[in-house]
């Protein structure tokens, strides 16, 4: 944790390449404190019969409101456009940032959370520039000028109207200490409350189906309660506190009507002096008064502040590790390995011996006594080894929990295995010596949910290679059985999709998933067979999809069904984190184990099915969920 201090400095550092707008707000500051110190200097003369003429009072008075408005106008117009810049700048850093974390860590934050920091707090950190900025220059300029003015004036007059200052100084200060912490407090709930209302609103569906309305519904309002009572608690703070400015406002200027009224009374003072006393005593005060508004508000702004250095301060992923290459050429099945910065092949397995597994050449992906936990203690895997060769396809199946999914995040590197648990390998090479962009980029991945971003049908498959030309996207959209659908849309490609996909049907969604894999074209897939519901013609269309994402690549696919799993050259069967039994779908029926059962309890059926020909498995069966039950 950093002090609020350290944050501004930080927050410094933003702003400085934008120090002419700092510097055009100073100056447009400074001129606006110097007119009105101009013009109080006249009133005063006015007051006592020396200004030259009533003419050149108005020509002046003109003249100064004519130069103030532009100053008023530059002042706020640079001071938000060296704020707004700033800001900018250091959205685009949390947004890098957020890019930079390792999935692990994003993972276990609230998205409202995140977002919230990105929005809220930035927009309170802009608001104080805006609105304060100019004033710390401007304030202080009127104040010394006035004081110096009127202490010339009347010092005893001065000092009489300010004796009570200090004592409101002292209790505004004291009285504002706590709102750095109750501003904080504020927007950590206000962040809760951002994330239970997104994720209520992007689980929308699960949300009405489980009637769940009601208790979400319950859950935002019991922490709407504690926004709100944090936010009156603030508010109450400020309440109290504006007393005390009226108060500090008022009484000097009621001792300078009193006791001025006592030293003109006694010869000490003239009309005049009391005029320039009203007039620029307000400038002594506005000051003062404001500062416990000012003070808060900066208190708010460092709270802000250090809430959103709190996020640029969590660790990165590791950006270390080689770029490398992985030429793949399908055609003969040989990986080849190169590197990126001297493109050497540094690790070639064309005619290669014959790996344990009968795999050609350096396995694409080799797992040795790996064992892994999220959390210390708390082992998901234990003991796995297992390889899969150049166009291998290897199914995973298992219980639900027992460590699947977890296999293919360590695949992607969004989690890391500790040093002494073991190795991972991909195309032959440490992934800890991987760069993980280099390495994201040779894995395609198909997950279970649909993933699609709020962008247009085209984009949403463009994403898998950025260069893709529409050819391609309409290429990859077509082999993963999408094409035909995407063109009876009215927008067609450019039909613009929610992050839900919302209009689309889950095998609709699904092939557009896969097409984004298929456009990637990575020499490794890792897919998570769907298993939502889909009707049987979606579903033979998303198998049809699979199918040709699968096609001359190596595949690592946690399977649901028995056409996926006798597909494979290998099965993997895994049951609280160990390899309980390895080998192919006959062999593996050949053994009275682990997947016999399985097999029995799941696909009997299934398989019958498909003997006599009454239709094909994928086309007919319902879905088999290889994670239910018998393990
Ligand atoms: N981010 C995480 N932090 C802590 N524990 C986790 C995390 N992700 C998964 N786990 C735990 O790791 C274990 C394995 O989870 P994993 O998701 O790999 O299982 P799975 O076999 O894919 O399950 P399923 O078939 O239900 O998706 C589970 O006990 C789960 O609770």
């Amino acid at each position: 944790m950093f002090r609020s201090n350290s944050a501004f400095r930080r927050v410094a550092r933003y702003v400085r390449p934008y120090n002419l707008w700092v510097f055009i707000t100073v100056i447009a500051s400074l001129c606006l404190a110097a007119i009105d110190i101009i013009l109080g200097k006249a009133i005063e003369q006015m007051a006592q019969g020396t200004f030259s003429s009533t003419q050149n009072m108005i020509y002046l008075v003109v003249g100064m409101t004519l130069i103030g408005m532009p100053c008023k106008f530059v002042m706020r117009y640079a001071s938000a456009r060296f704020s707004v810049s700033a800001l900018r700048d250091l959205r685009g850093d949390l947004v890098h940032k957020f890019c930079d974390l390792p999935v692990s860590s994003v993972e276990r934050k609230f998205t409202g959370d995140l977002v919230s920091r990105l929005t809220n707090n930035t927009a309170v950190l802009q608001n104080f520039f805006i609105q304060q900025f100019s004033n710390l220059f401007y304030l202080p300029l009127v104040f010394t000028a006035s004081l110096i003015l009127l202490l010339l004036t009347s010092w005893k007059l001065i000092l009489a109207s300010l004796a009570l200052m200090p004592i409101g100084m002292i209790i505004t200060s004291l009285m504002s200490k706590p709102i750095e912490k109750y501003s904080a407090d504020l927007q950590e709930k206000i962040a809760h409350l951002n994330a239970v209302g997104q994720d209520a609103i992007g689980g929308i569906p699960i949300v009405k189906a489980f009637n769940m309305q009601a208790v979400l519904l319950k859950k935002y309002m019991v922490i709407m309660e504690e926004v709100v009572k944090r936010g009156l608690r603030l508010e109450k703070r400020y309440a109290a506190i504006t007393p005390v400015g009226v108060m500090m406002l008022a009484t000097p200027i009621i001792l300078v009507i009193v006791y001025g009224g006592y030293l003109i009374q006694h010869g000490e003072l003239n009309a005049g002096g009391i005029v320039l006393f009203l007039y620029l005593i307000s400038f002594i005060l506005q000051p003062i008064a404001m500062l416990p508004t000012i003070i808060s508000q900066m208190k708010e702004a460092g709270g802000a502040a250090k809430h959103l250095f709190e996020v640029l301060d969590w660790q990165n992923e590791r950006q270390d590790g080689e770029m490398t290459l992985v030429d793949q050429r399908r055609e003969n099945r040989a990986p080849h390995l190169e590197d990126d910065a001297d493109g050497e092949a540094n690790r070639m397995s064309e005619g290669g011996a014959e790996s344990d597994d009968g795999v050609d050449g350096v396995a694409v992906v080799s797992f040795e006594h790996l064992t892994f936990g999220y959390d210390e203690g708390n082992t998901v895997l234990k003991d796995i080894s297992f390889q899969a060769g150049q166009g291998d396809m290897v199914a995973i199946v298992g219980a639900s929990g027992g460590g699947k999914s977890t296999i293919f995040k360590l695949l992607c590197g969004f989690n890391e295995p500790g040093e002494h648990a073991g190795t991972i390998q991909l195309f032959g090479k440490s992934l800890t010596d991987w760069n993980l962009t280099s390495l994201r980029s040779h894995i395609s991945m198909v997950s279970q949910e649909s993933s699609l971003f709020p962008a247009t049908i085209a984009e949403n498959i463009g994403y898998g290679r950025l260069e893709a030309t529409r050819e391609e996207i309409v290429e990859a959209a077509k082999a993963a059985h999408a094409h035909d659908f995407i063109v009876q849309l009215p927008e067609g490609y450019e039909t613009l999709l929610s992050e839900r996909g919302g209009g689309l049907s889950g095998g609709q969604k699904q092939r557009i998933s896969i097409a984004r894999a298929l456009l990637k074209n990575a020499p490794l897939l890792l897919l998570d067979e769907p298993t939502s519901a889909l009707d049987s013609q979606s579903e033979a269309q998303v198998q049809n999809a699979m199918n040709a994402v699968m096609q001359n690549r190596t595949v690592l696919v946690i399977a649901h069904r028995l056409s996926t799993v006798r597909q494979a050259n290998r099965i993997i069967v895994l049951d609280q984190g160990s390899i309980v039994e390895s080998g192919s779908h006959e062999e593996l029926l050949g053994r009275d184990g682990v997947y016999r059962k399985l097999y029995l309890k799941n696909f009997e059926e299934e398989q019958h099915t498909a003997e006599n020909g009454n239709s094909l498995p994928e086309e007919r069966s319902e879905r088999r969920d290889l994670q239910a039950g018998v393990l």
